[in-house]
């Protein structure tokens, strides 16, 4: 065990030693993929907050194992509104395969990502997914590829790379690699603990060019609103998604910022041709970094 592995929970060091010996796909796969900032625009320009809703059967912070058939869940984020969903393929702590993942995303047309720990190049290979995601915590260890090289490899499959972030050391790593689709995740590897703060603090950082995910704990329409504000252009959310009638779960989340979109609406009608877009006018009040250029912009004291 390496010191940085020393800090993580015991739950998710079996999962990364777990995740070091599985074996990767037989071929090297070629992606058609969904393209997700298209998604996440589509869902804005409908006034809805785009959610990348996740099937998660179970996981170390679950109680119990939700036993419905994947695709109906599947099916219901979807009507519910759902933007894109994150599938686990994860077996042992998730309750995930990648044949899960291969019915559910024959089953929708939405943008799949594929929920893993992958650590080697040959993993990407296991299944086809329109993202997937690269966690910059686990990467740049001994016994799995750089971030830089996985990132390369899984785009020249035709996957878009979703870099998953905790601290800012990572999201700067993430940048250095040109990552275009970032998520922060709320929820800390080391002891499980989420604090939606850990989006607050690094979404400024975050150049307004990336589509930007808030990952984990996210729980009410209030989460929601409170990351949206902190420049979110998607939430990834799972238990709170999973936990009873995932449809209208579903429903709920993605309208939470519906007041927000229609302010929105009016101050794009009230502009001029020659005023900001009003894609402009809504990321102008959220507190990301225009460029890499890291100083906060405004943020949005309406929430
Ligand atoms: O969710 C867990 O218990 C967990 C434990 C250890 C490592 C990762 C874990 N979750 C992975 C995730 O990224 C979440 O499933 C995802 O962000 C959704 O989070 P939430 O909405 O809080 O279910």
């Amino acid at each position: 065990m390496n010191a940085s592995e020393d800090k993580l929970a015991p739950a998710v060091r079996s999962i990364l030693a777990t995740a070091r010996e599985r074996s990767g796909g037989a071929e090297r796969l070629d992606v058609d993929a969904r393209s997700f900032p298209a998604a996440v625009e589509a869902t804005e320009a409908a006034g809805r907050v785009p959610v990348v809703a996740e099937v998660k059967p179970t996981s170390p912070t679950t109680e119990g194992e939700r036993t419905d058939d994947p695709v109906d869940l599947a099916r219901e984020m979807v009507a519910g509104g759902a933007t894109a969903l994150s599938v686990l393929t994860e077996p042992e702590h998730f309750g995930g395969s990648a044949e899960n993942l291969r019915r559910i995303r024959g089953a929708v047309d939405v943008p799949v990502l594929r929920k893993d720990f992958v650590v080697r190049e040959a993993q990407l290979d296991a299944v086809e997914s329109d993202l997937i995601l690269l966690i910059a915590r686990f990467l740049d260890e001994q016994g799995t590829d750089s971030l830089a090289t996985l990132y390369e490899a899984a785009r020249e499959r035709g996957f878009q790379p979703l870099v998953e972030v905790h601290t800012r050391e990572e999201l700067d790593r993430a940048l250095e690699v040109g990552a275009e689709i970032i998520g922060v995740n709320n929820r800390d590897l080391g002891k499980l603990e989420v604090d939606l703060d850990t989006f607050e603090r690094l979404a400024p950082h975050v150049p307004e060019d990336v589509t930007l995910l808030a990952e984990s704990g996210v729980t009410s329409v209030a989460d929601v609103r409170r990351m949206r504000a902190a420049g979110a252009d998607a939430l990834l959310i799972g238990t709170a998604i999973m936990d009873g009638d995932v449809e209208a779960n579903t429903e709920r989340l993605t309208t939470a910022d519906a007041e927000r979109a229609s302010r929105a609406a009016e101050t794009s009608d009230a502009e001029t041709d020659a005023g900001p877009t009003s894609s402009e006018s809504t990321d102008a009040k959220r507190g990301r970094a225009e460029s890499t250029d890291t100083t906060p912009r405004n943020t949005d004291t309406n929430q």
